[in-house]
């Protein structure tokens, strides 16, 4: 995708397809990352020793406390081979695999699919000041990863825990001159959150905070959880990144629309970035009818633009100096009617995307949506940007 010329849509749709059909599954990878005492270490602890069924290979920065579970070391560092003293693995007795990584997760990641078919699903668990978008960019739409781990390895999905006593007050801090805004981009960037330690707060204050998330990223389902308590099937195996599962796309859509329905009473707010915008990130929906089929290549130089320039087409570029924000994109989703009966399906991480249109199989199980819709999650989400893609909409 970082050439110019752009693989097109049908060679997209003829490689999903080609992984389809080889019957060769990868494992799917679900990365953690959360603020700093949220709850990460607790949620991975249950899941390495609860008996949930699932066999689960954790890669974790540091055993931590985790280190006394009962577990047998299998592999301990060797000689002749360097990056091997970085990593440990542990197989625990709920048939969970965890292994701790120092420097770079690649690394532990490719030791890890030696032992292949000792798991079925890859947990990450990042440290509290990670920005998950470059490690999720890692593992999705990468050429280098498509050539290498690609082969094993798919991203599922982005789960941040949020402490639901501090997570309000981190993310004002982080709007501060003095914060770096990780926090945000943490919930910028996750499809997944866990509002976590919600026995320690008030129903307002929950709310408060699940507001404030929102408004961040409307895309991502929030579930309240005490000590990380949680359903796995709601944290894996989501397909966050897939253009396959239109159910999955479609549903998060819908519950976007029905999440911001008593806005359409006010027809300035019907679809405006929404009024939390901390450090300038904030999310922008746009309502797209049904298009004609040419207007994907219009939507696809459009989303080029502003992914990869920054700017919006026709734009002069910004110079280093303008005062108005940066136009940048953590995150993109969105579904595509075209006027032909064709749905496709756009994803994006950062610089990242794909338009892929759905097959008709798909379709005929989940039903041809009446229209489609286009959420974008980053900064400079104005009001210009809003109309500009608007406007290559409805050419
Ligand atoms: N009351 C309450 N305490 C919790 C809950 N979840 C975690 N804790 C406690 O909060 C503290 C921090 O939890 P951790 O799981 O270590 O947090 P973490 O996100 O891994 O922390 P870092 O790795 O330092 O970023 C621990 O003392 C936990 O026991 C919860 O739901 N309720």
């Amino acid at each position: 995708m970082e050439e110019e010329d752009v693989p097109t849509l049908i060679q997209t749709t003829a490689v999903a397809e080609s992984i389809l059909d080889t019957n060769a599954p990868t494992v799917p990878l679900t990365i953690i990352c959360g603020f700093l005492g949220a709850g990460k270490s607790t949620l991975v602890k249950r899941i390495l020793t609860e008996r949930h069924g699932y066999r689960i290979a954790v890669i974790m920065n540091e055993f931590g406390d985790t280190a006394d579970i009962e577990a047998k070391t299998i592999n301990v560092s060797s000689a002749e081979d360097p990056s091997a003293q970085s990593e440990e693995f542990l197989e625990l007795a709920n048939g969970c695999l965890c292994c701790s990584i120092k420097d770079t997760g690649i690394a532990a990641i490719e030791k890890l699919m030696q032992r292949k078919g000792a798991f079925d699903h890859i947990l990450l668990e990042t440290t509290g000041l990670a920005d998950p978008g470059p490690i999720a960019s890692m593992f999705w739409q990468n050429e280098e990863f498509a050539m290498g781990l690609g082969r094993d390895i798919h991203l599922d999905g982005v789960v941040c825990v949020v402490d639901a006593v501090f997570g309000r007050q981190q993310m004002e801090e982080d709007h501060s001159e003095e914060g770096k805004g990780e926090s945000v981009r943490q919930i910028a960037g996750a499809d997944v959150i866990l509002l976590n330690k919600i026995d320690l707060v008030v129903r307002s204050q929950l709310e408060e905070t699940e507001d404030m998330i929102h408004s961040i990223n409307p895309i991502a389902t929030i579930y309240r959880t005490i000590r990380g308590e949680i359903d796995l099937k709601n944290i894996m195996g989501i397909d966050a990144y897939s253009s396959r599962p239109l159910t999955q796309v479609q549903s998060d859509l819908l519950h976007i629309h029905h999440h911001h329905d008593h806005d359409h009473s006010d027809p300035d707010h019907t679809h405006g970035p929404t009024h939390y915008e901390i450090r300038g990130i904030s999310s922008l929906q746009i309502d797209c009818p049904v298009i004609s089929a040419s207007h994907i290549d219009k939507l696809d130089e459009w989303i080029r633009s502003v992914l990869w320039e920054h700017r919006l087409p026709r734009e002069p570029a910004k110079s280093e100096q303008s005062p108005e924000p940066k136009l940048e994109i953590l995150r993109c989703k969105g579904m595509i009617v075209t006027d032909s009966g064709d749905t496709f399906v756009l994803q994006g991480v950062r610089n990242l995307y794909e338009i892929t249109k759905v097959e008709d199989r798909e379709i005929a199980d989940a039903g041809i949506p009446d229209e489609g819709k286009i959420i974008l999650i980053g900064k400079g989400l104005d009001e210009k940007v809003r109309r500009s893609l608007e406007d290559v909409l409805r050419l």
